[in-house]
């Protein structure tokens, strides 16, 4: 069957927007896209890679589920590491066959008081509308363009998965050479 709508699972316009680029030179550059209002499954702040990376698949089945032909999600969160908090990023593409792909965005490390307002409860997006007194920091250059100095946005971070995301779709439904 070919896909007709591509749905992605968040209204936030620094997702969407990061599809629609994603996709645009694509096989799948002509098919609509479509925002799902869906649950992520896991926390509103994912603490882990296996817990944001459970949020990206939980929005993609979800949007199949609601009749999107092809389901994307996005999830930011954050992750330990041996020298602090990084942010962290996860898409999945879900397929009505029932195919899940999935990929990982870029990370940087998180400054202190940004990891102790996480550490005392706090969700990013709300640390970061505090920091930079903007209460729509996260859908626009987000936690990740804050702090490479509007280098990297979080919207380009996750065109990036996006990009991955379909290559890897596109990739399986090619004919393979026999090895
Ligand atoms: O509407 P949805 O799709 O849920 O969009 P969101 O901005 O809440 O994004 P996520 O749920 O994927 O992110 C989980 C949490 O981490 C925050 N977050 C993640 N990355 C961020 C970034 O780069 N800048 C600001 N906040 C970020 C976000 O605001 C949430 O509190
Ligand atoms: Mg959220």
């Amino acid at each position: 069957m070919q896909a007709k709508i591509i749905g992605i699972g968040s209204s936030n316009p620094a997702k969407v927007k990061a599809v629609e680029a994603g996709i645009h030179d694509s096989g799948l550059a002509h098919l609509p896209v479509r925002s799902y209002d869906v649950p992520s499954g896991v926390s509103p702040q994912p603490l882990s890679d296996e817990e944001t990376k459970a949020g990206a698949v939980n929005r993609a089945l979800a949007c199949v589920q609601e009749g999107a032909d092809i389901g994307i999600g996005l999830e930011g969160g954050v992750m330990m590491m041996e020298d602090g908090m990084y942010v962290t990023n996860w898409g999945a593409l879900a397929v009505v066959s029932g195919e899940v792909f999935t990929a990982a965005g870029a990370r940087i490390k998180l400054p202190e008081a940004v990891t102790e307002g996480l550490q005392a409860g706090a969700e990013l997006g709300t640390v970061m509308a505090r920091l930079t007194k903007d209460d729509h920091v996260r859908k626009k250059e987000g936690a990740v363009g804050i702090f490479t100095a509007k280098r990297m946005t979080r919207s380009e971070m996750f065109r990036h998965i996006a990009i991955m995301l379909v290559g890897q779709y596109e990739y399986s439904t090619q004919e393979k050479p026999t090895i």
